[in-house]
């Protein structure tokens, strides 16, 4: 697929058509020393659709990089297929192979530059290896610099440059080819908050106005809220939750969802066993939704925790309510029912290693 020409912005992709699809795959590594085999991945399904920001989280060792590096083709599967618009990955070999990873452009945590050139000779360099013609090169690179916000450091060195410049440069390499999916690994891991949400910021504006799909691993649950549209969570090797950001915030089982909006703790240290998770979305979250249920239920309800988000473009209300002793639980589940931007649950949250603020 062509992304077109970079001077010409273009809308994201056909909304709903699969960009990335990975079925049963499986990866593993001889273990060291002769031990048995590391099962890095158990068998991951995953569809990503075309113009999505997708987030992949899970604790140190679930496979995360395993994953990213089979996607970009730099590891083998074991088995399993991965498409990539539809073509099937592992069928391809020679030139075909070498055409379909220019389609992939990673942004790497520690920026990946190479010293001795300048801005623009490090954005080139992909596209003299691909043999792009020098007129090309430059107006391409040109485009980019622009795009990436570098105007004015075209023949800086990148230890002239902060990190966050140098991160804006391995943007704007990994989209020299024009590919369809950037993937971004841990791409704001070395940088303060700050240049974090710029440079997310400006991963956001080239998903928009390219139409690239961006495939983001991460820990950082900022990285979650501020643009991805979707996220998987992978555990020991297995993807064991997957959804749209505002639908596992709003599912009241959703361990992914609670760490995006957390709550905390009850500081009132009553048993959370008897305190509920409401959530409201959207417009609602704005509502007067809490008097409307004490006013139906005619209800002494505490707040004992609670917290607003905005989550991409919507905002997540999440309170922790102590209900009174005896409270009727299945008319107080009627009327969240009856809502359909509240949910609700009862109980703890679940701790999930390996995210961080
Ligand atoms: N080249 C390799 N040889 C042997 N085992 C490997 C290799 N690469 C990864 N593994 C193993 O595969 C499993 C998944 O590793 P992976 O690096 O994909 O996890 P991760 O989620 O990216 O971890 P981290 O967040 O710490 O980077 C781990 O048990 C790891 O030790």
């Amino acid at each position: 697929m062509d992304r077109g020409d970079l001077l010409g912005l273009r809308g994201s992709g056909a909304p709903g058509e699969l960009m990335i699809v990975v079925d049963t795959l499986v990866k593993t590594f001889p273990g060291a020393g002769g031990a048995g085999e590391v099962m890095a991945l158990q068998g991951i399904d995953l569809e990503i659709a075309d113009g999505e920001i997708f987030g992949i989280v899970g604790p140190s060792g679930s496979g995360k990089s395993t994953l990213l590096r089979c996607l970009n083709l730099l590891e083998e599967p074991t088995s399993g297929r991965i498409l990539l618009g539809g073509d099937d990955l592992s069928k391809l070999s020679g030139s075909e192979l070498r055409s379909a990873r220019r389609r992939i452009g990673t942004v790497f945590q520690q920026f990946n530059l190479l010293h001795s050139r300048t801005v623009v000779g490090n954005i080139e360099f992909p596209l003299e290896v691909a043999g792009v013609g020098k007129a090309e090169r430059r107006s391409r690179a040109k485009a980019l610099i622009d795009l990436v916000g570098l105007t004015g450091k075209e023949k800086s060195y990148p230890s002239q440059l902060s990190g966050g410049q140098q991160q804006r440069v391995g943007i704007a390499r990994a989209l020299a080819a024009e590919p369809d999916v950037l993937l971004c690994d841990e791409a704001t891991s070395a940088l303060d908050p700050d240049t974090t949400d710029q440079i997310l910021d400006l991963v956001a504006e080239v998903n928009r106005r390219l139409g690239v799909t961006v495939v983001i691993i991460t820990h950082e649950l900022g990285v979650l809220r501020r643009v991805c549209t979707s996220a998987a969570r992978l555990e020991a090797g297995r993807i064991v939750e997957t959804g749209r950001i505002t639908d596992l915030v709003a599912h009241p089982g959703s361990a992914l969802g609670a760490a995006i909006v957390p709550v905390g703790d009850d500081p009132s240290a009553g048993a959370i066993s008897d305190t509920a998770l409401v959530t409201a979305i959207g417009d609602y979250a704005h509502g007067p939704w809490l008097s409307e249920m004490i006013r139906e239920l005619d209800a002494d309800i505490a707040v004992v925790g609670g917290r607003v988000e905005k989550v991409g473009d919507v905002t997540v209300g999440r309170l922790r309510l102590r209900f009174d002793v005896g409270a009727d639980r299945d008319r107080i589940a009627r009327f969240v029912d009856e809502r359909e931007h509240l949910t609700l649950s009862w109980g703890t949250d679940t701790d999930l290693e390996g995210l961080s603020e």
